[in-house]
C-alpha cells in the first residue's frame, strides 16, 4: 500500500484536494483526507492525472537502436507523464506477420517500463501492395494497424486493408501521402519554402488520400483514423465525414498545435517533420478542431533520430522530432495556461479521447477500482525546456529553450514509481 497526500485531482472539471490510497495495481481510496502508516508521498498541491495516453511513438527497437530503444523510449514516455503507448511499426524487420507481432510485444513487454501496445503493419514492409494477415496478426494481439511513415498507395490496397481491419473490430491508422504529390519535397510549399529557397509539399497529398479513405471508411465501415492532422482541408474533410456517420477519428501532434512554417526561419532540420509545419491559418484550424472535439485526441509523433543527423541541412535530414517529454508541458502552458482550452479538455484528449478510441485498458480517473497509472504535474512553476534533461536518446526538438509550466514529478505504473523528478536531480 501506498499514500499519495495532498494531490489536486480533476473533479467534474475543477482541482480539489484528494488523498489517494493505492494497493497494488489499483486505487483502493480517494478521500479529502486520508491518514494511514503506510509509505506517503506528499505532493503539495500538486495535479495528480491519470497517466497519459499516446497513440503514436517511434521507439527504433529493433533496426535502429542509435536513435532510441524501448528502455529509452518507454523512460521518455514515463518522463513526460505516459503511462501507456502505442508504439509505430516502421522497425527493422517491420510488424508485418503474426510471429514478429507477437516477437515485438514480448520485446516490448521485457524493456518497457510503461505500458507499450504494439501496430502491425497494414502490408509487408509499409510498402507492399498486398495486405498482411490482419485477423492472426489481431489474434496475436496487435492493437490496430498502420503503415505510419508510408502513405498507402492504391485504392485498392487500401480497401482490402479497411475490409480486413473491419473484420477484426481494430482501428486503421492511416499516414496520409500521395507520394505522387510529393516531388522530393521537404516543407510546406508556400512562401517560406520559396524565401528557404526549399522545394515544398502541398497540403494536397494530405488531404487528397484523405478524401479517397474517407469514402471507403464509408463504404467498408471501418475505424479509419487518421495521424497527425496537419491541414485546414483535412479538418474540415473530417467534420464533413463524421456528420455523415463515418466512423473517423483523429489525432494531432503538438507541434502542428503550437508551430507553422513561418517559425521556421533558417534551414533548420529541427523543424523537419512528416507532415510539414503548415501555415499559421492551418495551425489555427487543427486547434479549433482539437477543441471543438473533430480532432478527438493529442498524439506525439515522437520521432528521435541521431544527432548528427539532424545537423544535416533540410534536404539531408530525416523527417521527424521527438515530443513524449515535452508534450504536456507545452500544451498545458501554451493552451490551458492562456485559456484557449480548459485542462480538463486537455486532460481528456491525452486520456480519455485515446483510451475510447483504441479500446485500451488503461483508466480515464482518478477513482476507486481504477488502475494506479497515474502522474504527477507542477502546474505552478516554470522551467525551460532541455536537452540535457531528456531521457529519450532523440534531443531533435525545435522546443527546446522554451519556457514551461507543468514540469511531470513523478509518474506511476501498476502502482509503482516509474519516474521521479527528484530523485533524478540529486
Ligand atoms: N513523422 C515523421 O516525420 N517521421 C516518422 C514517421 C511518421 O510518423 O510518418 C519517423 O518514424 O521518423
Ligand atoms: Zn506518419
Ligand atoms: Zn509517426
Amino acid at each position: 500500500m501506498q499514500l499519495i497526500k495532498n494531490a489536486k485531482i480533476l473533479v467534474h472539471g475543477k482541482l480539489v484536494k484528494r488523498d489517494v490510497l493505492i494497493d497494488g495495481k489499483r486505487i483502493v481510496q480517494v478521500e479529502e483526507s486520508i491518514t494511514s502508516e503506510v509509505p506517503t508521498y506528499d505532493a503539495q498541491g500538486a495535479f495528480l492525472s491519470n497517466g497519459l495516453v499516446d497513440v503514436h511513438v517511434h521507439f527504433r527497437e529493433p533496426g535502429f537502436e542509435y536513435k532510441e530503444t524501448i528502455a529509452t523510449g518507454s523512460q521518455a514516455a514515463a518522463r513526460g507523464g505516459f503511462t501507456t503507448v502505442l508504439a509505430m511499426p516502421n522497425l527493422n524487420p517491420v510488424p508485418d506477420t503474426p510471429e514478429r507481432v507477437a516477437k515485438q510485444m514480448t520485446l516490448n513487454d521485457h524493456n518497457g517500463v510503461v505500458h507499450i501496445a504494439q501496430y502491425g503493419a497494414i502490408s509487408g514492409d509499409l510498402v507492399s501492395d498486398t495486405v498482411s494477415n490482419i485477423e492472426e496478426m489481431a489474434h496475436q494481439g496487435a492493437i490496430a494497424f498502420s503503415n505510419d511513415g508510408k502513405g498507402v498507395q492504391t485504392a485498392d490496397t487500401m480497401l482490402q486493408a479497411m475490409i480486413a481491419v473491419a473484420k477484426v473490430n481494430k482501428p486503421l491508422v492511416a499516414h496520409l501521402e500521395d507520394d505522387s504529390l510529393i516531388h522530393s519535397g521537404v516543407m510546406n510549399a508556400w512562401k517560406q519554402a520559396e524565401s528557404l529557397n526549399l522545394p515544398g509539399i502541398t497540403g494536397l497529398a494530405e488531404s487528397t488520400q484523405l478524401a479517397r479513405d474517407l469514402v471507403l471508411a464509408h463504404a467498408t465501415g471501418v475505424h479509419y483514423h487518421v495521424a497527425h492532422v496537419s491541414t485546414k482541408t483535412s479538418v474540415e474533410l473530417i467534420r464533413l465525414a463524421k456528420l455523415k456517420g463515418v466512423h473517423v477519428t483523429a489525432e494531432v501532434s503538438p507541434h502542428h498545435l503550437l508551430l507553422s512554417d513561418s517559425d521556421m526561419l533558417t534551414d533548420d532540420a529541427l523543424f523537419k517533420m512528416n507532415p510539414p509545419l503548415r501555415t499559421s491559418e492551418d495551425r489555427e484550424a487543427v486547434v479549433a478542431g482539437l477543441l471543438d472535439g473533430t480532432i478527438d485526441m493529442v498524439a506525439t509523433d515522437h520521432a528521435p533520430h541521431g544527432a548528427e543527423e539532424k545537423a544535416k541541412s533540410f534536404l539531408e535530414a530525416p523527417f521527424g522530432i521527438t515530443g513524449i517529454e515535452t508534450s504536456f508541458q507545452l500544451l498545458y502552458t501554451k493552451l490551458v495556461k492562456s485559456g484557449i482550452m480548459t485542462l480538463e479538455t486537455l486532460i481528456n484528449r491525452m486520456v480519455k479521447a485515446p483510451i475510447q478510441a483504441f479500446n485500451l485498458e488503461a483508466s480515464a480517473s482518478v477513482a476507486v477500482g481504477q488502475s494506479a497509472d497515474l502522474a504527477l504535474f507542477d502546474l505552478e512553476h516554470s522551467t525551460i525546456i532541455s536537452a540535457d534533461q531528456m531521457a529519450s536518446k532523440g534531443k531533435n526538438t525545435p522546443f527546446i529553450g522554451w519556457k514551461v509550466f507543468g514540469t511531470t514529478l513523478v509518474t506511476w505504473v501498476d502502482g509503482q514509481i516509474v519516474y521521479d523528478h527528484a530523485s533524478k536531480n540529486n
